[in-house]
């Protein structure tokens, strides 16, 4: 474990979560839950199972798992509990904002309407506790046109978008086969981010780039394969949404010693830590921060960065991030006061 300072620093720093699948956060108590509520048979017999049966080898047998959980949201109510439990429990972890993915296909395609999903979690941000914006995205396994039908049917639920992302299988599915939509939606001033670099080469990375004009990278991880690329989101400060437990639960790393997390940061990235889909994961905000910390040499200016880059990084008006940075900055000058002075005490 990180000493007892560090540890409660890195629980109490208030941060922002850039990436989190909202039906990534469906518990198995929910899952049960919401089932019985809408007489959803599901083919596990218990809490214990289904979460028995959280073991993956890649991001593919995740995925199986994790649209057979979604199957339970039917109603607007549905959603709203969804988001709402994230969100209180993202607020124990001291996040004060969240940017939310969402995967509608996997609801329209079920015959559960497009308002019901946005309506539902949008309701949820608005309630609180902690700030939230919530960001749609295309499932990459699927084509451009029924990506580009989707948003068709998000245009009338505009103001509740901020922006658009994308996700599911990334081998096979490059992001350049979503160009037009990508396009569409920058023409509409949506905010763009994509996946990229979690198992996919660094290739990935630099068409979503290059041909969606992404802002962020969700994961990136594998950007360290190509040094130039490197040299580039280092210079042009793009911001990588990593997930240290994804990383390690889907195989990416065989363990949380084996991250590149510190390497990243070395290499001058704009590295954010993030839960991902803490459901399955086994972890919220806090228990990602403190596994990268507990396996790799991170200290306090390597927390100090990552939550800075959070909010720097995130789609938050420039007056809210310059007070989330203020409140941060000051929480720093307060341990690092306290640090040194328990330094020079030991050594006196
Ligand atoms: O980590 C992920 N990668 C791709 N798609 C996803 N959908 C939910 N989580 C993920
Ligand atoms: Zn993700």
């Amino acid at each position: 474990m990180p000493n007892e300072q560090l540890q409660n620093i890195l629980q109490q720093m208030p941060k922002a979560e850039l990436h989190i699948h909202i039906e990534g956060s469906l518990e198995p108590e929910l899952i049960f839950e919401l089932a019985q509520r809408n007489g959803v048979a599901l083919a596990y017999k218990s809490v214990e199972s289904l979460r028995n049966a959280y073991a993956f080898d890649n991001l593919q047998s995740f995925l199986d798992i994790y649209y057979a959980g979604a199957s339970v949201l039917l109603t607007e109510q549905d959603f709203y509990d969804m988001t709402a439990a994230y969100l209180r429990r993202a607020a124990l972890d001291n996040v004060r904002h969240a940017e939310i993915f969402f995967d509608p296909q996997t609801h329209t395609a079920r015959g559960v309407p497009m308002h019901t999903v946005v309506d539902g979690i949008w309701r949820a941000c608005q309630d609180g506790p902690i700030s939230a914006s919530l960001i749609m995205c295309f499932l990459r396994h699927l084509s451009e046109d029924e990506a580009l039908a989707t948003l068709e049917e998000a245009l009338p639920l505009r103001g509740k978008i901020i922006g658009v992302g994308l996700d599911s299988s990334e081998l096979g599915h490059p992001p350049e086969k979503f160009a037009r939509v990508f396009e569409r939606c920058r023409q509409l001033g949506l905010h763009l981010v994509a996946h990229a670099g979690e198992e996919g080469p660094p290739a990935y990375i630099e068409t979503a780039l290059d041909l969606l004009n992404v802002e962020r990278i969700d994961h990136g991880v594998r950007c360290l394969e190509d040094p130039v690329l490197t040299k580039r989101l280092a210079r042009e400060q793009i911001a990588l949404t990593v997930c240290p437990l994804s990383n390690v639960k889907l195989r990416v790393f065989d363990h949380m010693g084996q991250h590149n997390l510190l390497d990243l940061l070395d290499a001058g990235l704009a590295v954010t830590i993030n839960s991902d889909d803490p459901a399955y994961f086994g972890g919220y905000m806090n228990a990602n921060f403190l596994a990268a910390f507990e396996a790799l040499p991170l200290g306090l200016s390597h927390a100090h960065r990552l939550a800075r880059n959070s909010f720097t990084a995130s789609f938050l008006e420039p007056e809210a991030k310059r007070d989330f940075l203020a409140e941060l900055d000051a929480v720093f000058a307060t341990a690092t006061a306290t640090a040194t002075a328990t330094a020079t005490a030991t050594v006196g």
